[in-house]
């Protein structure tokens, strides 16, 4: 479903890219966590996957396309395949949860209707759907301020869904969250994906996390995977070698 080939990013004025020449292929249903150090280059990685990062050299095609060759109104297009959710969640505190959620709906339609704000009958059932999905229905109307951090990352995943995503993509979702409320969103979220069969990657810092609920692991280290296998093989020793740090190695 994704396909990178030697696929790097190196921002202007550093010295090395944060994502050096992965090669990598990802297919339909698998819930890949990203680990890494602060830095390592995780997010920039899952940004390039919907074009919101430009390559500086390689390419990576989803479903046999370069987004990155398309036009901006084409990747606008392509971009609505793809949730993403992230670690502040990017919701509009004064609107009330249901209007965060139809603006998920953004990406499908022409830019005109947006600023109307006019929303389809359709595009209304689907926002409901989705909050239902996500346990929100009772809040629907509540403005998104007055919601807990593990409500508002839900409204988030809700938004998200509106988009029916075939590739979910969180960054850091669950960083500003309690424990025990980033184990539910991962619950969530584990269940949202198995039953759309999405391709879903989250950059996790907790490692225990990325273990329980990944079926994939991707350590990155500096731009490079220095690991790439099923949980089980996540051992010390690999848990060692993905966050050494220089002096330790
Ligand atoms: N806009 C930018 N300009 C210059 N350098 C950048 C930019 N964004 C990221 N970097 C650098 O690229 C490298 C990878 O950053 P990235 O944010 O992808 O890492 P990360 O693993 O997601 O880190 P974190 O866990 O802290 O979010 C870092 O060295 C970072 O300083």
């Amino acid at each position: 479903m994704i396909e990178m080939n030697k696929a790097t990013v190196q921002y202007p004025g550093t010295e090395q890219p944060a994502v050096n020449e992965l090669s990598l292929t990802f297919q339909r249903g698998e819930f890949v966590c990203i680990l890494g150090r602060s830095g390592a280059g995780k997010s920039t990685l899952i940004r390039t996957f919907n074009a919101l990062q430009p390559l500086t050299s390689g390419t990576i095609y989803v479903d046999k396309q370069s987004l990155h060759d398309m036009s901006e109104e084409e990747q606008r297009q392509e971009r609505a395949r793809m949730g993403m959710i992230f670690q502040h969640f990017h919701l509009i505190p004064r609107l009330s949860v249901l209007q965060n959620v139809l603006t998920g709906a953004f990406g499908r339609k022409k830019p005109i209707h947006n600023l109307l704000g006019r929303f389809t009958k359709a595009e209304k059932d689907l926002a409901l759907q989705t909050l239902e999905a996500t346990g929100l229905l009772p809040f629907k109307n509540r403005r998104v301020e007055a919601l807990s951090g593990g409500q508002k990352q839900r409204v988030a995943i809700s938004r998200a869904l509106m988009q029916q995503p075939d590739i979910f993509l969180g960054d850091e979702p669950v960083a500003s969250l309690d424990p025990s409320t980033a184990n539910e969103v991962f619950q969530l979220l584990k269940q949202l994906h198995e039953e759309n069969d999405t391709l879903t990657f989250i950059n996790v810092h907790d490692v225990h996390l990325a273990k329980t609920f990944g079926t994939r692991i991707i350590g990155m280290k500096e731009g490079h995977v220095v690991f790439d296998g099923p949980p089980e093989e996540l051992t010390d020793d690999v848990y060692q070698l993905i966050y050494a740090t220089e002096q330790q190695v």
